[in-house]
């Protein structure tokens, strides 16, 4: 049984209660409308845990497009069946202004590595998921947070926040699952027509292109440029990047240097698609 909790005040019980008994906890924070992608980290967090919480809160703080907060695709029903037959034992869903009350003043940012690529193309974006994320850490006190490398640069701010800010609690990144056509799955993959949902997989397929070439040896600039020209000619509105960084510097890379990461951003009609892998 899943137990729904909304108040940060009845999960600070409940998970204290959990701790006295000795309970290793894991959290998986989400913004809901789940998918195996987010099934996925909460089994991992079932597996190296005692108790797990999936938060659901669309946080309107990390959102610069109102319109993209207003079609946010959000189904708890659905949701909380899901997590029920996946073994999870709560459900915290906090409405807005449990989690920003009356007065509420702070945020919370980490520079340079939240600048470029997803920090450039949504400003403002990562400070509302680092506040809330530090929130989410207090609210649920878990040893375990489990993050998809779906949203790498996300997981790399994450780390570098719980590093700088001394948050006792261990951050574990969890594989981008995808659909067969290699699609990385998305709450907002709901939101494509048919039509765009058959042109969808070109950005992870010119990406990989991108990747083989960048690994046998090709002019980084040229494997790039190629792999734009791909995903605009299959049918994708704009790139807005599609980069080689250091994994974890988030550093551009004019050459190929290990560990690095093809990272990209590319709108499809309404919808944004972001994908990233390793080289
Ligand atoms: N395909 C996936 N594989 C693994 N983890 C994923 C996948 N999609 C999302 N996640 C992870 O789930 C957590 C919650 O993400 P979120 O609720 O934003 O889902 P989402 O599908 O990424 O939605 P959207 O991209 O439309 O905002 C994040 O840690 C995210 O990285
Ligand atoms: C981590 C997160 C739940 C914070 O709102 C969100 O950015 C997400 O769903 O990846
Ligand atoms: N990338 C995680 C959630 C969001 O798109 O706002």
């Amino acid at each position: 049984m899943t137990e729904v909790i909304r108040s940060a005040e009845a999960l600070r019980e409940k998970v204290s209660g959990w701790k006295r008994a000795g309970a290793l906890v894991g959290v998986v924070p989400t913004m809901g409308a789940l998918h195996d992608g987010h099934l996925s980290l909460a089994r991992a967090a079932r597996s190296q845990s005692d108790r797990v919480i999936v938060t659901i809160f669309v946080n309107p703080m990390q959102f610069n497009n109102a319109d993209d907060l207003a079609k946010y695709p959000r189904d708890e029903a659905h949701d909380l069946a899901l997590l029920e037959a996946d073994g999870v034992d709560v459900l915290f869903a906090p409405g807005p202004e449990e989690v920003y009350p009356g007065g509420f003043a702070s945020k919370v940012t980490v520079a340079g590595i939240s600048a470029p690529m997803e920090g450039a193309f949504r400003p403002g974006h990562f400070d509302g998921v680092a506040t809330v994320v530090t929130k989410l850490f207090g609210m649920t006190q878990a040893g375990r947070a489990f993050f998809g490398e779906k949203d790498w640069q996300q997981l790399q701010v994450v780390r570098r926040l719980v590093r700088d800010l001394n948050i006792p609690i261990h951050i574990i990144g969890c594989p981008t699952i995808r659909e067969e056509d290699g699609l990385a799955m998305s709450s907002r993959n709901v939101r494509l027509t048919a039509a765009e949902r058959a042109v969808a997989p070109a950005l992870h397929q010119a990406m990989q292109r991108a990747a083989e070439a960048i690994r046998a040896g090709a002019p980084v600039a040229e494997a790039l440029e190629t792999a734009r020209s791909q995903v605009l000619a299959a049918g994708f509105a704009a790139v807005e990047y599609l980069d080689l960084r250091g994994a974890e510097t988030l550093e551009p890379l004019e050459a190929h240097t290990a560990p690095v990461r093809l990272l990209a951003a590319a709108t499809l009609g309404a919808v944004r698609l972001i994908d990233n892998i390793e080289v």
